[in-house]
């Protein structure tokens, strides 16, 4: 399976357990890969045949941006199931960094798989 993906994409957002949080957002930033047939479209040149990257940023983007969740658990999943119901993707792996979370870390978050690869 081919993997179209997308890195480092940042995205600031209303996220986290406690009562400061509720008040201000915080970035949040995402590395996505998503499974895909990438031959189809080689063959064609044509978009119609692609897994749109950019239609796919926008989509998550406003997603998140829109959000309002306790936990980084929850957002990671909400966005896996919007991937695979909105795309035809078999498999995504996203990768959530929520920078800063703790302060002596540079970087704290999840990692999960979906899907069949
Ligand atoms: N497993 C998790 N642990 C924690 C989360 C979380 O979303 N999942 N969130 C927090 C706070 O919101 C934290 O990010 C603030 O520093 C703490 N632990």
């Amino acid at each position: 399976m081919d993997i179209i993906f997308l890195g480092g994409l940042e995205i600031d957002t209303l996220i986290g357990i406690y009562e400061w949080e509720r008040k201000i957002k915080q970035k949040v930033v995402l590395d996505i890969e998503m499974g895909f047939d990438i031959r189809p479209a080689a063959a064609s040149d044509d978009i119609a045949h692609a897994l749109d990257y950019k239609t796919v940023s926008d989509r998550v983007v406003a997603f998140v941006e829109d959000s309002e969740f306790f936990l980084v658990e929850t957002l990671i999943e909400e966005i896996a199931k919007l991937l695979r119901s909105e795309f035809p993707i078999p498999w995504v792996r996203i990768t959530l960094n929520k920078k800063g979370a703790i302060s002596r870390a540079r970087d704290v978050g999840i990692v999960i798989e979906r899907g069949q690869r």
